[in-house]
């Protein structure tokens, strides 16, 4: 079958397309002919092997995951002899998480990772889910725990997780605050925003006290500046963008380190993210899915061969929601 693997850290270059075996499934996977997968910051900070701490998962001296790709739609192919609930023909999808395997004609994935694809979305707008809408449903849902009338800034509202997490915010019963560049006003006000703050021309940060949870899904900014924002008991949700960022590295890590330990003297709950890919998550995002309270937003699509290019335009990080590949 044809894959796009890497054999090396480095930039979209070292991405290549290769003919590789087809997997064949164990007895508690599933073999999905993929129709589409979608990118995330997530394969591109992967693919660069960045930050280097994240090698220690990911391989150290290259990826340990030869095929990449994670968010995945398809149809089952075979079954192992332990899988009960997903039957050949069945449309699913899925985010196979650190294992990857999803730019690829065929990829073998766990039962527990799939589940029925949401009957009224496109293959394509299937695969932008998983990731994205996980985070968005973690951060919001369980970690940021959005109640009805609460009022909820997102950092980064026109990406692939922030076009979710405004759909979700909205679910939720919240009034939402998205934070965008002047050409993804109108989108993220369309997405049920309730108010838009244009980031070139203000700054949310001057908006003091009047968020119950703010999701920063940028980066950007400084604990201060996000958490003066907050209300004296608002919560602050990293969801990770800091920590690539040379710049605002710093904020996490006193946060992880000092921050614990000055917990008892810091008012705001502070959260940063682990995503954790599974059917539930997923479930839940069909059934908002097919309700038509969530919609994905896709910017570009690209063939197969083309990954590096849909990763180049992904990793300058003005991507509208997601970006996607037709396998
Ligand atoms: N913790 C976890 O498990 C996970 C963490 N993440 C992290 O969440 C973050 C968001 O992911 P994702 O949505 O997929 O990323 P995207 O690349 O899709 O989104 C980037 C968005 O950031 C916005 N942006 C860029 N600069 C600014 C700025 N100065 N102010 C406000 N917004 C800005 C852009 O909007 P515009 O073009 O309008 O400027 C763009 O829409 C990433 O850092 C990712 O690593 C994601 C998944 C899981």
């Amino acid at each position: 079958m044809k894959a796009i693997v890497q054999d090396r850290y480095g930039p979209p270059e070292t991405l290549t397309l290769a003919e590789v075996d087809t997997p064949v499934p164990a007895a508690d996977e599933v073999l999905v002919r993929v129709a589409a997968a979608a990118l995330n910051a997530y394969d591109w900070h992967a693919m660069r092997g960045d930050p280097r701490l994240a090698r220690l998962a990911m391989g150290r001296s290259k990826p340990r995951a030869r095929v990449r790709g994670r968010d995945f739609a398809g149809r089952v192919e075979a079954v192992g002899a332990h899988v009960r609930q997903v039957r050949p023909g069945d449309a699913v999808f899925g985010d196979l998480g650190e294992a990857n395997g999803a730019f690829a004609e065929y990829v073998c994935v766990p039962e527990s990772l799939v589940a029925a694809k949401p009957a009224n979305l496109t293959p394509q707008q299937a695969a932008a889910l998983p990731l994205a809408g996980i985070t968005a449903l973690m951060g919001l849902r369980d970690a940021g725990q959005v109640q009805p009338g609460h009022r909820v800034l997102i950092n980064g509202a026109s990406g692939g997780v922030g076009t979710l997490a405004v759909q979700l915010a909205k679910v939720l019963g919240a009034t939402v605050t998205g934070v965008c560049s002047t050409r993804n006003v109108d989108l993220v006000r369309s997405l049920g925003a309730d108010h838009v703050v244009d980031y070139t021309r203000d700054d949310f940060a001057r908006d003091a006290g009047r968020h119950d949870v703010v999701f920063d899904l940028v980066g950007n900014r400084s604990l201060t500046a996000l958490r003066r924002v907050l209300t004296p008991t608002g919560t602050l949700v990293l969801s990770g963008g800091g920590v690539y960022r040379g710049g605002s590295l710093v904020g996490p890590v006193w946060l992880i380190t000092r921050g614990r330990l000055l917990a008892p003297f810091v008012r705001h709950r502070i959260v940063t993210l682990a995503t954790a890919p599974g059917r539930q998550h997923l479930d839940t995002l069909r059934a908002h899915a097919e309700a038509g309270r969530l919609t994905p937003v896709i910017d570009r699509t690209y063939p197969l061969h083309e990954v590096p290019r849909a990763v180049r335009y992904l990793e300058g990080e003005h991507a509208r929601a997601k970006v996607v590949i037709t396998v």
